[in-house]
């Protein structure tokens, strides 16, 4: 597989030259969000430009104009994910209004006592606090498949929690926090063998390396525009049609009716039922035209160029006796980010150090407080990488340790 030439695509990052005091800027925060490339940007300077109007055909030039482009970034985005059309893509906000979009158009509807949402001690608060709060209101079960003490999950455990009680497993692709690669296929298969549901929060999985919902065959699928070197303000729920036909909308309005009486409504096609109101248009366009710049790059390359940065990374800092590593080993089952502790040194003070030096990481519990618990820390600092990102990138990172040191420890 022929490498990635960071240079050629450093150059449409111009953010990336961005000076403070005097210092370039090292970004290390991508899984936070990552950043824009032109081709993006000017996509949606153009969309504003050129072909604003609202949607839903107008009987105007620009407004039909504007309903092709943002019906077409649907079918561009179940291409990417092997989706069978655009009927199974639902564009929202981010990951986290997917994940309540089920929550809400389906967990409300079908939970009880006695069934089982059987989430994993990674996930994000974006599944976790939904589901987490759901289960209360229905008065399901909320039940977390263990880790183990290399972050990652327990699959005995996950058979054991993944019984005739479960009703739907939801759970992390790559975990924003240890890196962990989880065996998303196997837990569906788990799932469908006890007729439950599977919806699998994909983050830090689309934008990274290839993601085929059908080989997988969730469910639901969520991720967002913002982390996939597209813009913030839209993310992806992808459904299997037959799910997302027999559930009921949870947000109303225009665009998403087929007929509307005093009395009552109808509701429109898919996936037009599950957005309501004018929607992110110039976002939809931005989010085409980064799956079209990623694509050009290619998945594979790219997953290939985070795991040797993300290897590189282990193993500089796995070489210092101060430093704790939280997640598997680097391989297959490890994404692009690193998170880790130096003994003596709090998270924050280490990323304010690293500030310093212009090195953007991010430190905290990356919205997995439950999950830092279990580790027995309050915070840690992660340094995440996209393909953009250098060696040379990673050595200066490494060499900021010594003044956290010598300040903190
Ligand atoms: C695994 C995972 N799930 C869900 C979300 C929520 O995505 P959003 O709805 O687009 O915000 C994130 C964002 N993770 C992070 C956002 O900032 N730092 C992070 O690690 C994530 O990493």
């Amino acid at each position: 597989l022929e490498a990635l030439d960071v240079e050629a695509i450093r150059d449409e990052f111009p953010i990336l030259e961005r000076e403070f005091d005097g210092q370039q800027v090292v970004y290390l925060d991508n899984a936070a969000t990552t950043q824009t490339p032109d081709p993006v940007v000017d996509a949606m300077s153009d969309y504003y430009r050129e072909s604003n109007a609202n949607i839903h055909r107008g009987i105007h030039h620009l407004s039909q104009e504007a309903s092709i482009m943002y019906e077409e970034a649907h079918d561009r985005v179940a291409e990417f994910i092997n989706a069978d059309g655009r009927e199974e893509v639902i564009f929202t906000k981010n990951t986290t209004e997917s994940e309540n979009l089920v929550a809400y158009a389906w967990g409300l509807n079908e939970l009880g006592p006695g069934d089982r949402v059987v989430l994993t001690e990674m996930e994000h608060h974006a599944s976790l606090v939904t589901w987490q709060q759901i289960g209360q209101r229905t008065g399901a079960d909320v039940e977390y498949i263990r880790i183990d003490e290399d972050g990652r999950l327990d699959m005995d455990h996950a058979r054991e929690l993944i019984d005739d009680d479960a009703a739907i497993v939801s759970a992390v692709h790559v975990s924003n926090t240890l890196g962990t690669v989880n065996p998303v296929a196997e837990l569906t298969d788990l799932a469908h063998e006890h007729d439950a549901l599977s919806f699998i929060d994909g983050a830090q999985a689309v934008p990274n390396r290839p993601v085929d919902v059908e080989a997988i065959d969730a469910d639901f699928y969520a991720f967002s525009g913002h982390k996939m070197a597209g813009p913030t303000g839209i993310g992806v729920l992808y459904g299997k049609q037959h799910l997302l036909e027999e559930m009921e909308p949870y947000l109303y309005g225009g665009g998403m009716i087929r007929k509307v009486t005093f009395e009552d409504s109808t509701w429109g096609d898919l996936p037009w039922k599950f957005e309501p109101g004018t929607p992110q248009i110039a976002e939809a366009v931005g989010l085409e035209a980064a799956i079209d710049w990623l694509e050009e790059i290619g998945m594979e390359r790219i997953a290939a160029h985070e795991e040797e940065i993300a290897r590189y990374a282990y193993e500089r800092l796995a070489d210092e006796d101060d430093v704790e590593i939280y997640g598997p080993e680097p391989g297959p089952d490890r994404g692009g980010l690193v998170s880790f502790n130096i003994e003596g040194v709090h998270a924050h003070d280490l990323a304010s150090i690293m500030n310093d030096h212009t090195i953007a990481v991010r430190a905290g519990d990356h919205c997995t407080q439950p999950l830092h618990d279990k580790l027995g820390v309050p915070a840690s600092t992660r340094a995440s990488f996209y393909v953009y990102n250098t060696r040379e990138e990673v050595d200066k990172l490494v060499a900021a340790l010594d003044d956290a040191r010598e300040l903190f420890a």
